[in-house]
């Protein structure tokens, strides 16, 4: 289980993230939803401890990440909204470093590395650098890495950014398979078929507040003969380029 308790993220006077208080249960599949700006990436980036929240506290399993962060990180991974990191190494030293930082047995998980690089189509890759490879093909490697130590909780930001059909839907199956085995995996996302697709629970972010938090079900249940987008829209709001709502679906003006 995963707790947020009234986490706030402030960058000067801007408020990313106001007092977000939610559970995520092990073994779900929970998606942050939110228009560019919303909080997503900020809640995403204190959970793997790239960030420290301005106050609040997150627990993992009952580990307190600002007290124990080894421990909670051990149990996490992460892949980046942005896959332009580690540009001068190959895709193998990439994953050896993973496997290092990770303390892996290199043998042990050699099985699973080889049938993630089948399934990605990276093995004929391997020995290139990051910087050579596309935006989809550097995903995919990180990717790879994060699966690599089986991590408890997978925590995916806009994943299917950049990846082609097959990858994306390959991906969208690890995700499903990774939770059938008890494992937690989160992810942000601006697919909204892919998060009714996918998703047990949604928090739906807007201006770094929490606007909903429940099954997907639930909200559809509320809401029939509409789809996620539909809702999801409406609760939103359209919202000027200066980020001002204007008015929701109907017209209506908010603000
Ligand atoms: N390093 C930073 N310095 C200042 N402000 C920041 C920083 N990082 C994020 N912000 C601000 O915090 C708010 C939330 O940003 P965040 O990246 O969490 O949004 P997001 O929901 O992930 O958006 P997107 O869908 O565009 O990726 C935004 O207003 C953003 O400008």
């Amino acid at each position: 289980m995963i707790q947020f308790d009234k986490v706030t993220k402030k960058y000067g006077d801007k408020v990313a993230l106001d007092e977000l208080t939610l559970k995520i249960k092990s073994g779900a599949i929970f998606g942050f939803l939110g228009h560019n700006g919303a909080g997503k990436s900020t809640t995403l980036k204190s959970l793997v401890s790239i960030i420290e929240p301005t106050s609040g506290t997150i627990t993992v399993d009952g580990l307190d990440l600002a007290t124990q962060r080894h421990a909670v990180k051990e149990k996490i991974a992460y892949v980046p909204d942005i896959p332009d990191i580690f540009m001068q190494l190959t895709a193998n030293e990439y994953w050896s470093l993973i496997i290092a930082a990770y303390s892996l047995d290199a043998e042990a998980v050699a099985a699973r590395r080889q049938e993630l690089l089948d399934l990605f189509e990276m093995a004929a890759h391997q020995y290139e650098t990051l910087a050579s490879f596309s935006h989809g093909m550097r995903q995919k490697t990180i990717i790879i890495g994060a699966l690599l130590p089986d991590p408890d909780i997978w925590v995916l930001d806009e994943p299917l950014q950049g990846l082609d059909p097959q990858a994306a839907f390959d991906l969208k199956e690890m995700m499903k398979a990774h939770a059938a085995k008890g494992k937690t995996v989160i992810f942000s996302t601006h697919v909204l078929d892919t998060a009714q697709q996918l998703c047990d629970e949604l928090a739906i972010l807007k201006q770094g507040e929490m606007i909903y938090n429940g099954s997907v079900a639930d909200l559809l249940a509320a809401h029939p003969q509409e789809s996620l987008e539909t809702i999801y829209l409406q609760m939103v709001g359209r919202q000027s380029a200066e980020g001002h709502l204007v008015a929701d679906l109907n017209g209506e003006q908010h603000e």
